[in-house]
Formats: C-alpha cells, sequence, structure tokens
C-alpha cells in the first residue's frame, strides 16, 4: 500500500487521483453496459440467455428459479447458517421498522385540509449480487425494507455463475418471503428489470448493489426507472491513532479490499509507526489470503495509508472522498463521528468492524459509493416509499388564499391560472 503523507509537496495531486469518482466508470464499462441495455430491449429473454451463457458460464432453460428449484437448494443451508440469517434478519427488521414514517393532515388557520400520504412502491427488483462472492446479507438488506414498506410485488435477480446457486442465498430468500427469483446478472438483469422481457414484468424501481456492470446499468436505466443509489464496489476509510492493534486495521482494510479488484481501503492515521506496522500486515495477511482481489495491481492502485499530523486534519479529507463506510478506531470518537458530513455509515469505536455493519448490526449495508455519499444514502425503507400530496380549500379558504394566487399567475403571465381561480371567486 501507498504511504501519502500530507505534508508532502505533491500531495494534492496524489490524493486527487484517490478522490477519483471515476474509478469505476471506465469508458469501456459505460459502453458495453449500453450495448447490452440496448440490446435486452430490443431481444428480451433471448439477449439476456446470450450474455448469460457468455458472462456467467450458465446456459439457462428458462430465467425463472422454480418453487420445487428453490425449496430443494433452500433446504440444503445447514442448520448454523440458517439460525444465523434468521438472527441478522431480526436484527435488520428492527432497525428498518423504526424508519416507518407517519403521514400528515391538518387544516390550517383559514380552513385549508393539507396532506402527505407516504405509499408503497408496487413493484420493485432487487439486485443481489454473486458474481465473486455470494450474498445472501444483501438479499436480507434488500428484501427486508421492501417488505417492511409494503411493496407488493418484489422481484430478485442473481447471478447463478457455471450455473451454480449457493443454498445460502435461497434459504435467505425464504427467511425474506422472496419468491419471484430469476438467476441473471449483471447489466442484463438490470436491463430486464427496467425493459421486461418476455418472461419478466418490468418493476418500476431497482434497488440492490452490484460490480461497475450493475452500478452503470442502474445509471443507464434511471429515469425509465428509479433506483436507490449508486452502490458499486466497495470502500474503506479507517481513521485509526497508534493504540490500535495493526493487525486488526489490516483485517478491515482488506475485508473490503477482498469484494472487487476496484474496492478502496484507505487508512489515516497520526503515527508514521502505525502506519508501517499497518502496511506490512496487510502485505502478510495478503499472502496467505486465498482472495485474489486484494492481490491485484488495480486494487493497490486506489489503497493507501495517509499520515497526518493531527487526526483532526482526518475530517476534511474524509468528507472529500465521502467514502461507503468509515471507522473511527480512535478514544472519544463520537467527536469525530459528529463532524462527518459525507460518508455511507459510520462505525464508532475499537469494537466495532465494519463486517458487523456487513451482516447484522441492524442498518443497512447497501450504501452510496464512488462518491455518491456527497448526496445519497444507503437503502432505507424510504426508498421503497414516495408520497402524494392533498390539498382541500372550501368556498370561504379559497376566498382568503385565492387572490394572491391570481396576483401570481398574472406576474408569470398565465391568464389561465388566474381564470380558473378568479371564476370561483365570483
Ligand atoms: N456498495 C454496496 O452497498 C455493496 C454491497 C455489497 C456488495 N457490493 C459490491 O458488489 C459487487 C459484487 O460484484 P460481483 O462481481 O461479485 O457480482 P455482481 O453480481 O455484481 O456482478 C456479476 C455480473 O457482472 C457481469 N460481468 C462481469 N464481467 C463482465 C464483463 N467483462 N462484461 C460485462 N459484464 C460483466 C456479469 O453479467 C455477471 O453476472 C462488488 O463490487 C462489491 O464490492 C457493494
Ligand atoms: N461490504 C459490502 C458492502 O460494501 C457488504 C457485504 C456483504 N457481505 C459482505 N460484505
Ligand atoms: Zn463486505
Amino acid at each position: 500500500m501507498q504511504l501519502l503523507q500530507t505534508t508532502d509537496k505533491d500531495f494534492s495531486v496524489k490524493f486527487k487521483t484517490l478522490v477519483s469518482d471515476r474509478r469505476e466508470v471506465t469508458v469501456d464499462v459505460s459502453g458495453t453496459v449500453r450495448e447490452i441495455l440496448a440490446d435486452v430491449k430490443v431481444r428480451g429473454d433471448a439477449a439476456v440467455k446470450d450474455y448469460t451463457s457468455r458472462f456467467d458460464r450458465n446456459n439457462l432453460q428458462s430465467l425463472h428459479l422454480s418453487e420445487t428449484f428453490i425449496a430443494e437448494h433452500a433446504t440444503q443451508c445447514p442448520a448454523d447458517v440458517l439460525a444465523a440469517l434468521e438472527f441478522a434478519a431480526e436484527r435488520i427488521v428492527a432497525f428498518h421498522e423504526k424508519q416507518v414514517p407517519q403521514d400528515i393532515g391538518y387544516t390550517d388557520a383559514v380552513g385549508v385540509k393539507l396532506g402527505l400520504n407516504w405509499i408503497a412502491l408496487s413493484q420493485v427488483g432487487i439486485y443481489v449480487p454473486g458474481g465473486r462472492a455470494s450474498y445472501p446479507s444483501s438479499l436480507l438488506m434488500n428484501a427486508l425494507p421492501a417488505k417492511i414498506a409494503g411493496v407488493e410485488r418484489i422481484v430478485m435477480t442473481v447471478p447463478m455463475p457455471g450455473g451454480e446457486i449457493n443454498p445460502v442465498v435461497l434459504a435467505a430468500a425464504q427467511v425474506a418471503g422472496v419468491t419471484e427469483i430469476y438467476g441473471i446478472g449483471g447489466a442484463q438483469a438490470i436491463a430486464a428489470l427496467a425493459y421486461g422481457t418476455e418472461s419478466i414484468a418490468p418493476v418500476d424501481k431497482i434497488v440492490g448493489p452490484g460490480n461497475a456492470y450493475v452500478a452503470e446499468a442502474k445509471r443507464q436505466v434511471f429515469g425509465t426507472v428509479g433506483i436507490d443509489s449508486i452502490a458499486g464496489p466497495s470502500e474503506i476509510l479507517v481513521v485509526a491513532d497508534s493504540q490500535n492493534n495493526p493487525d486488526w486495521i489490516a483485517w478491515d482494510l482488506l475485508s473490503q479490499a477482498e469484494h472487487d479488484p476496484s474496492a478502496q481501503s484507505i487508512l489515516i492515521t497520526d503515527s508514521e509507526i502505525f502506519a508501517q506496522q499497518v502496511i506490512k500486515a496487510v502485505e502478510k495477511i495478503i499472502a496467505n489470503l486465498p482472495t485474489r482481489e486484494v492481490a491485484s495491481a488495480s486494487w493497490q492502485n486506489y489503497a493507501a495509508v495517509i499520515l497526518v499530523s493531527d487526526l483532526a486534519e482526518s475530517i476534511p479529507l474524509l468528507n472529500q472522498l465521502a467514502p461507503e463506510h468509515v471507522e473511527l478506531c480512535v478514544d472519544n470518537p463520537q467527536l469525530l463521528a459528529d463532524q462527518i458530513k459525507c460518508a455511507g455509515s459510520v462505525f464508532l469505536g475499537r469494537y466495532t468492524p465494519e463486517a458487523i455493519g456487513d451482516y447484522l448490526g441492524g442498518p443497512n449495508h447497501i450504501l452510496p459509493t464512488a462518491r455518491s455519499a456527497r448526496f445519497a444514502s444507503g437503502l432505507s425503507v424510504y426508498d421503497f416509499l414516495k408520497r402524494i400530496t392533498f390539498l382541500e380549500c372550501n368556498q370561504e379558504s379559497l376566498q382568503t388564499i385565492g387572490k394572491a394566487a391570481i396576483t401570481l399567475a398574472e406576474a408569470e403571465g398565465l391568464p389561465a391560472h388566474a381564470g380558473s381561480v378568479s371564476v370561483r371567486l365570483q
């Protein structure tokens, strides 16, 4: 891992490369994705099957996974794993149930009735990644908030590389009550959900994480359908002082690196000795780790240890990076946490490894990446709800507020607007 010091002359140039929001969106990916989307829009199931054969080495007869297939595979999930899924689901549900918002309804001082109702989306697509690893945890994080919001139709896609699926994914689907499942992934799955095919009816919104192809496909279908946020290749930024065990921090950095060659891991510390200890620990772990992504050159390009003279300096750097996950491994982490403006999710103290949040802390692990935490938030119940507002005047209240509306309509040069109010005032 490269070591950068904020006092170096070229620090700002090097830091800029870490901040680049183009890390996961190469021209190559957006061009490939555009072609896949256009092809699926025209050729439907046939195109989805072609790409699934090419990218997932899976020659599907049917995109849909039958009830029997799901049940047979789900029963292969070991009992201890099923119990852990159920435990995780309980914690995720408990946190997300607290998010359900209240409708608004009141009559104002002049007698106008006003209201705002939260309405669940009717049909959503949830993307469960499955290229390099399988993600039953992402299935729970996607589906449980949708269920709590009251979504009627939840359509899940999950790639099945080589025609295989981890039984734990299908057990998680049963825990979450997801039944409409298609064994497809990547941009072709996003296209099928957005445009529909012969065998998949289109949805209104697509949520969920995925690699650079999935993230780019969600960007490109936005407008045809809603999307949650860009939840692409994982990121972690650890702020740690020298009182930490370097091995613990090294594992934390690698926990996100192992997701993807485009993942990003950054440590900010105020101790050069500690920085060197963590770099060494990372190298030692990588040498013995079976996961290939962490050793890849592209991961190393986006990974760094930044040496600051005071940990207070970490805050402006962090807010610029807007990382998916932040760990604050310091005493009194709340002091730093209160100053964070841009991050997906924050983990406080030395005993809250980010991996706990990945599985069962409670908050959602589907979080904005590629600096989109500047304007977006993690998945929540709100993503599955929309709002409709209501307004009711009576003859008296229209008299009271109508004249100002006529004045504004005339000021905008829109006489029919003015007329539709004034005819009611006579
Ligand atoms: N930000 C979050 O909230 C969050 C949560 C969980 C996982 N993740 C991320 O999800 C991702 C999972 O990635 P994954 O690859 O394991 O699974 P994935 O399901 O996202 O991607 C697999 C699909 O990518 C497509 N693909 C692969 N190579 C391609 C190519 N050359 N051309 C066109 N399409 C291609 C294939 O269609 C394949 O089905 C990781 O990047 C991980 O960091 C993010
Ligand atoms: N760290 C991922 C989000 O970036 C979520 C995850 C699922 N399983 C393991 N990790
Ligand atoms: Zn993870």
